[in-house]
């Protein structure tokens, strides 16, 4: 995986939260994530694994450090800059769904196209079909998000991370809202699709057990990486 160019690089990356009291969160972070990874970030709570995830896909600034994707200086951009590459690069599954409830399955999941200024009609159409079919849902395009259980919801919005074709994706604890069942089925589809369209995959959780499907094991501690293990 090393020879291909990372889709992410951050060296030498640190974050203080300002405020009263300053908080270092993040300590000189080298971190490359590279198309094909499925990484895991695991870590107890406060760690610092969202904030890192949140830096990773330029939702939140570094304090210090360098920060390129596929080769751009991220820290050197304005904050429309980022908003663009962001826009274009990448998809974000959360921990709820963030569905919009009056619109069908098929508009949410292709709503960060629409935001990106396509209409609904337009090629994406039937990418975004073709995976929701993937995804089991091809009978639900029509339906409400209240029409749906929580597994379908997340499947829906698991296709919506994936609908502008992102070079990454990234998750943050995107099964822990569901049973231990949809989880296994929501991950083993996140894993179909991404090897479909050979995104990146990188993913927040406290559950060891995820280490089983991915392909990389990243583990924070006190905001130092302490484990980078492929497998
Ligand atoms: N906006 C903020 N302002 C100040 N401190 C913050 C802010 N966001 C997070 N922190 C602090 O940064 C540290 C890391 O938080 P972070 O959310 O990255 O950890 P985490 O590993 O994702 O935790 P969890 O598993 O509980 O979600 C924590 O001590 C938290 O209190």
């Amino acid at each position: 995986m090393e020879t291909s160019e990372p889709v992410i690089k951050m060296v030498g990356v640190n974050k203080v939260y300002e405020g009263v009291v300053p908080t270092p969160v993040l300590f000189d972070i080298d971190l490359n994530i590279y198309p094909g990874d499925f990484a895991v970030i695991l870590g107890k709570s406060g760690s610092g694994k969202t904030t890192l995830l949140n830096i990773a896909g330029l939702l939140d600034s570094a304090t210090s450090g360098r920060i390129e994707v596929e080769g751009r200086a991220v820290h050197e951009m304005d904050e429309d800059q980022r908003a663009d590459l962001r826009r274009m690069f990448f998809g974000f599954i959360f921990q709820f769904h963030h569905l919009l409830p009056d619109f069908d399955v098929m508009e949410n999941a292709l709503m960060p196209c629409r935001i990106r200024g396509k209409s609904f009609e337009d090629e994406a159409f039937e990418r975004v079909a073709e995976m929701l079919r993937m995804v089991e849902l091809g009978e639900k395009l029509k339906s409400y998000p209240s029409q749906l259980s929580g597994g379908q919801r997340q499947r829906v919005a698991v296709v919506r991370a994936f609908a502008n074709q992102p070079r990454v994706v990234l998750a943050d604890e995107p099964t822990g809202s569901l049973d231990s069942k949809t989880t296994v089925q929501v991950l083993a589809l996140m894993k179909d699709i991404m090897q479909k369209f050979g995104t990146a995959f990188v993913m927040v959780t406290h559950d060891e057990a995820m280490t089983d499907v991915a392909n990389r094991v990243i583990e924070l501690k006190d905001g130092r990486i302490v484990r980078d293990e492929k497998k």
